[in-house]
Protein backbone atom coordinates (compact mmCIF):
# COMPACT_ATOMS: atom_id res chain seq x y z
CA UNK A 1 0.00 0.00 0.00
CA UNK A 2 1.36 3.77 -0.54
CA UNK A 3 1.35 5.85 1.70
CA UNK A 4 0.87 9.72 0.62
CA UNK A 5 4.32 12.14 0.27
CA UNK A 6 4.40 14.55 2.91
CA UNK A 7 3.93 17.92 1.51
CA UNK A 8 4.96 21.90 2.59
CA UNK A 9 2.83 24.48 0.98
CA UNK A 10 4.50 27.69 0.69
CA UNK A 11 2.12 30.36 -0.62
CA UNK A 12 2.71 34.49 -0.58
CA UNK A 13 2.46 37.70 -2.89
CA UNK A 14 5.26 38.09 -5.58
CA UNK A 15 8.41 39.23 -4.80
CA UNK A 16 8.38 37.85 -1.05
CA UNK A 17 10.96 35.24 -1.35
CA UNK A 18 8.70 31.93 -1.81
CA UNK A 19 10.83 30.67 -4.79
CA UNK A 20 14.21 30.97 -2.99
CA UNK A 21 12.73 29.85 0.64
CA UNK A 22 11.41 26.32 -1.76
CA UNK A 23 14.57 25.77 -3.43
CA UNK A 24 16.48 25.68 0.09
CA UNK A 25 13.93 24.12 1.61
CA UNK A 26 13.92 21.15 -1.31
CA UNK A 27 17.46 21.07 -1.15
CA UNK A 28 17.96 20.83 2.80
CA UNK A 29 15.12 18.09 2.89
CA UNK A 30 16.01 16.31 -0.53
CA UNK A 31 12.21 17.00 -1.20
CA UNK A 32 10.98 17.59 -4.90
CA UNK A 33 10.02 21.23 -5.85
CA UNK A 34 7.02 22.56 -7.46
CA UNK A 35 6.97 26.22 -8.71
CA UNK A 36 3.52 25.99 -9.52
CA UNK A 37 3.70 30.02 -11.06
CA UNK A 38 5.84 28.40 -13.56
CA UNK A 39 2.89 26.50 -14.90
CA UNK A 40 0.82 29.93 -15.07
CA UNK A 41 3.84 31.50 -16.74
CA UNK A 42 4.17 28.79 -19.35
CA UNK A 43 0.40 28.60 -20.38
CA UNK A 44 0.31 32.65 -20.49
CA UNK A 45 3.68 32.37 -22.79
CA UNK A 46 1.99 29.24 -24.82
CA UNK A 47 -0.97 31.62 -25.45
CA UNK A 48 1.42 34.75 -26.75
CA UNK A 49 3.34 32.17 -29.16
CA UNK A 50 0.03 30.87 -30.77
CA UNK A 51 -2.09 34.18 -30.98
CA UNK A 52 -4.55 33.09 -28.48
CA UNK A 53 -6.16 35.87 -26.41
CA UNK A 54 -5.20 35.94 -22.58
CA UNK A 55 -8.63 36.48 -21.46
CA UNK A 56 -10.28 34.28 -23.89
CA UNK A 57 -11.15 31.46 -20.91
CA UNK A 58 -12.74 29.05 -23.66
CA UNK A 59 -9.31 29.75 -25.62
CA UNK A 60 -7.30 29.02 -22.91
CA UNK A 61 -8.65 25.76 -21.40
CA UNK A 62 -7.75 23.53 -24.20
CA UNK A 63 -4.38 25.23 -24.07
CA UNK A 64 -3.70 24.79 -20.49
CA UNK A 65 -5.24 20.80 -20.75
CA UNK A 66 -2.62 20.06 -23.29
CA UNK A 67 0.47 22.26 -22.44
CA UNK A 68 3.31 20.39 -23.62
CA UNK A 69 5.52 21.47 -20.89
CA UNK A 70 8.89 19.31 -19.33
CA UNK A 71 10.47 20.70 -15.66
CA UNK A 72 14.26 19.09 -15.72
CA UNK A 73 16.12 20.03 -12.56
CA UNK A 74 19.65 20.62 -13.46
CA UNK A 75 21.74 21.88 -9.66
CA UNK A 76 19.90 24.68 -8.08
CA UNK A 77 18.05 25.56 -11.47
CA UNK A 78 15.08 24.02 -13.12
CA UNK A 79 14.82 24.55 -17.00
CA UNK A 80 11.18 24.79 -18.46
CA UNK A 81 10.98 23.32 -21.77
CA UNK A 82 7.93 24.52 -24.00
CA UNK A 83 7.24 22.58 -27.09
CA UNK A 84 10.50 21.00 -27.06
CA UNK A 85 12.11 25.00 -26.58
CA UNK A 86 14.27 26.39 -23.39
CA UNK A 87 11.79 28.82 -21.79
CA UNK A 88 13.53 29.28 -18.72
CA UNK A 89 14.81 32.87 -19.09
CA UNK A 90 11.28 34.35 -21.13
CA UNK A 91 8.99 32.52 -18.55
CA UNK A 92 11.13 35.51 -15.56
CA UNK A 93 10.08 38.83 -17.48
CA UNK A 94 7.49 40.81 -15.68
CA UNK A 95 5.94 40.90 -18.56
CA UNK A 96 5.04 37.14 -18.77
CA UNK A 97 4.80 37.13 -14.83
CA UNK A 98 1.82 39.86 -15.55
CA UNK A 99 0.55 37.85 -18.43
CA UNK A 100 0.25 34.92 -15.94
CA UNK A 101 -1.39 36.72 -13.28
CA UNK A 102 -4.21 37.70 -15.83
CA UNK A 103 -4.54 33.97 -17.04
CA UNK A 104 -4.67 33.32 -13.44
CA UNK A 105 -7.70 34.95 -12.98
CA UNK A 106 -9.86 32.30 -14.92
CA UNK A 107 -11.65 29.96 -13.04
CA UNK A 108 -11.84 27.03 -15.89
CA UNK A 109 -8.03 27.09 -16.52
CA UNK A 110 -7.14 26.80 -12.72
CA UNK A 111 -9.18 24.19 -12.54
CA UNK A 112 -7.67 22.31 -15.90
CA UNK A 113 -4.38 23.02 -14.34
CA UNK A 114 -5.51 21.32 -11.09
CA UNK A 115 -4.37 17.71 -11.85
CA UNK A 116 -0.75 18.74 -13.19
CA UNK A 117 0.11 20.52 -9.82
CA UNK A 118 -1.25 17.87 -7.78
CA UNK A 119 0.73 15.07 -10.25
CA UNK A 120 4.02 16.67 -8.45
CA UNK A 121 3.44 14.85 -4.98
CA UNK A 122 5.59 12.06 -4.49
CA UNK A 123 8.12 10.08 -1.71
CA UNK A 124 9.87 11.70 -0.13
CA UNK A 125 7.65 14.81 -0.25
CA UNK A 126 6.66 17.81 -1.95
CA UNK A 127 7.91 21.44 -1.65
CA UNK A 128 4.62 23.42 -3.54
CA UNK A 129 5.63 27.15 -3.88
CA UNK A 130 2.25 29.31 -5.01
CA UNK A 131 -0.49 31.65 -3.85
CA UNK A 132 -3.47 28.43 -3.18
CA UNK A 133 -1.01 25.44 -2.30
CA UNK A 134 -2.10 25.67 0.90
CA UNK A 135 -5.57 26.55 0.79
CA UNK A 136 -6.53 24.40 -2.69
CA UNK A 137 -4.35 22.47 -4.14
CA UNK A 138 -3.08 20.77 -1.05
CA UNK A 139 -5.22 21.58 1.69
CA UNK A 140 -4.30 18.50 3.60
CA UNK A 141 -0.25 19.57 3.60
CA UNK A 142 1.06 19.13 6.68
CA UNK A 143 2.85 22.17 7.01
CA UNK A 144 1.90 25.39 5.54
CA UNK A 145 3.64 28.37 5.42
CA UNK A 146 2.35 32.19 4.30
CA UNK A 147 5.29 34.06 3.52
CA UNK A 148 4.93 38.03 3.52
CA UNK A 149 6.65 41.65 2.88
CA UNK A 150 5.85 45.02 2.43
CA UNK A 151 5.32 45.80 -1.55
CA UNK A 152 7.91 48.50 -0.97
CA UNK A 153 10.52 45.75 0.20
CA UNK A 154 9.52 43.24 -2.40
CA UNK A 155 9.68 45.87 -5.17
CA UNK A 156 12.90 46.85 -4.00
CA UNK A 157 14.39 42.92 -3.76
CA UNK A 158 12.71 42.36 -7.52
CA UNK A 159 14.89 46.00 -8.43
CA UNK A 160 18.30 44.26 -6.84
CA UNK A 161 17.36 41.07 -8.64
CA UNK A 162 16.93 42.61 -12.06
CA UNK A 163 19.93 44.84 -11.37
CA UNK A 164 22.24 41.94 -10.97
CA UNK A 165 21.17 40.74 -14.19
CA UNK A 166 22.00 43.98 -15.73
CA UNK A 167 18.64 45.58 -16.37
CA UNK A 168 17.70 49.02 -14.68
CA UNK A 169 14.00 49.20 -13.94
CA UNK A 170 12.33 52.10 -12.59
CA UNK A 171 11.83 51.63 -8.72
CA UNK A 172 7.70 53.17 -9.07
CA UNK A 173 6.95 51.31 -12.17
CA UNK A 174 8.17 48.20 -10.54
CA UNK A 175 6.19 48.27 -7.26
CA UNK A 176 3.02 49.99 -9.63
CA UNK A 177 3.12 46.78 -11.30
CA UNK A 178 3.85 44.80 -7.75
CA UNK A 179 0.73 46.22 -6.45
CA UNK A 180 -1.13 45.81 -9.87
CA UNK A 181 -0.48 41.75 -9.50
CA UNK A 182 -1.46 41.82 -5.98
CA UNK A 183 -4.67 43.52 -6.31
CA UNK A 184 -5.21 40.97 -9.07
CA UNK A 185 -4.34 38.20 -7.15
CA UNK A 186 -6.07 38.98 -4.16
CA UNK A 187 -9.03 40.00 -5.46
CA UNK A 188 -10.10 37.13 -8.01
CA UNK A 189 -13.32 35.51 -7.67
CA UNK A 190 -11.45 32.02 -7.33
CA UNK A 191 -8.24 30.78 -5.07
CA UNK A 192 -7.76 34.23 -4.45
CA UNK A 193 -4.13 34.66 -2.36
CA UNK A 194 -5.02 34.76 1.23
CA UNK A 195 -3.34 32.88 4.01
CA UNK A 196 -4.82 29.35 4.67
CA UNK A 197 -6.57 28.69 8.42
CA UNK A 198 -3.77 26.30 9.26
CA UNK A 199 -0.85 28.39 8.25
CA UNK A 200 2.29 29.99 9.67
CA UNK A 201 1.89 33.62 8.50
CA UNK A 202 5.80 34.51 7.95
CA UNK A 203 6.96 38.64 7.39
CA UNK A 204 9.82 38.49 6.34
CA UNK A 205 10.29 42.46 5.59
CA UNK A 206 13.33 43.06 7.96
CA UNK A 207 14.43 39.16 8.31
CA UNK A 208 17.02 37.98 5.61
CA UNK A 209 16.99 34.73 3.76
CA UNK A 210 18.95 32.31 6.59
CA UNK A 211 16.58 33.81 9.15
CA UNK A 212 13.54 32.92 7.00
CA UNK A 213 14.82 29.37 6.72
CA UNK A 214 15.69 29.16 9.44
CA UNK A 215 12.08 30.56 11.32
CA UNK A 216 10.78 27.35 8.93
CA UNK A 217 12.32 24.98 9.48
CA UNK A 218 11.62 25.50 12.95
CA UNK A 219 7.70 25.56 12.39
CA UNK A 220 8.41 22.67 10.09
CA UNK A 221 10.26 20.48 12.46
CA UNK A 222 7.42 20.60 14.73
CA UNK A 223 4.98 19.16 12.44
CA UNK A 224 6.78 16.64 10.40
CA UNK A 225 8.96 14.09 10.98
CA UNK A 226 12.24 15.16 9.17
CA UNK A 227 16.31 14.05 9.36
N1 LIG B 1 14.40 37.58 3.04
C1 LIG B 1 14.94 38.15 1.96
N2 LIG B 1 15.66 39.29 2.07
C2 LIG B 1 16.19 39.88 1.00
N3 LIG B 1 16.06 39.45 -0.28
C3 LIG B 1 15.35 38.32 -0.45
C4 LIG B 1 14.75 37.61 0.64
N4 LIG B 1 14.10 36.54 0.13
C5 LIG B 1 14.28 36.57 -1.20
N5 LIG B 1 15.03 37.62 -1.54
C6 LIG B 1 15.41 38.02 -2.91
O1 LIG B 1 14.23 38.63 -3.47
C7 LIG B 1 14.13 38.31 -4.86
C8 LIG B 1 12.75 37.69 -5.11
O2 LIG B 1 12.71 36.43 -4.45
P1 LIG B 1 11.91 35.19 -5.05
O3 LIG B 1 12.10 35.12 -6.52
O4 LIG B 1 12.27 34.01 -4.23
O5 LIG B 1 10.41 35.67 -4.75
P2 LIG B 1 9.03 34.95 -5.11
O6 LIG B 1 8.13 35.14 -3.95
O7 LIG B 1 9.28 33.53 -5.54
O8 LIG B 1 8.52 35.81 -6.35
P3 LIG B 1 7.50 35.37 -7.53
O9 LIG B 1 6.26 34.88 -6.88
O10 LIG B 1 7.24 36.62 -8.30
O11 LIG B 1 8.19 34.30 -8.35
C9 LIG B 1 15.32 37.40 -5.18
O12 LIG B 1 16.35 38.17 -5.74
C10 LIG B 1 15.75 36.86 -3.83
O13 LIG B 1 17.14 36.56 -3.79
N1 LIG C 1 -0.47 28.85 -7.41
C1 LIG C 1 -0.39 29.93 -8.18
C2 LIG C 1 0.84 30.38 -8.69
C3 LIG C 1 0.87 31.48 -9.49
N2 LIG C 1 -0.29 32.10 -9.79
C4 LIG C 1 -0.33 33.24 -10.71
O1 LIG C 1 0.77 33.24 -11.59
C5 LIG C 1 1.46 34.50 -11.54
C6 LIG C 1 2.94 34.22 -11.70
O2 LIG C 1 3.41 33.53 -10.54
P1 LIG C 1 4.91 33.67 -9.98
O3 LIG C 1 4.88 33.04 -8.62
O4 LIG C 1 5.78 32.92 -10.91
O5 LIG C 1 5.24 35.12 -9.95
C7 LIG C 1 1.06 35.11 -10.18
O6 LIG C 1 1.03 36.52 -10.18
C8 LIG C 1 -0.34 34.57 -9.96
O7 LIG C 1 -1.30 35.38 -10.57
C9 LIG C 1 -1.48 31.68 -9.25
O8 LIG C 1 -2.54 32.28 -9.47
N3 LIG C 1 -1.50 30.59 -8.46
Amino acid sequence: MSTQAPIITVDGPSGAGKGTLCMLLAKALGWHLLDSGAIYRVLALAAIHHGVDTESEDALVPLASHLDVTFKAEGDLVKVILEGEDVSKTLRTEEVGNAASKVAALPRVREALLRRQRAFSDQPGLVADGRDMGTVVFPKAEAKIFLDASAEERAKRRQNQLQQKGLDVNFDRLLSEIQERDDRDRNRAVAPLRPADDALVLDSTSLNIEQVLEQSLAYIKERISVA
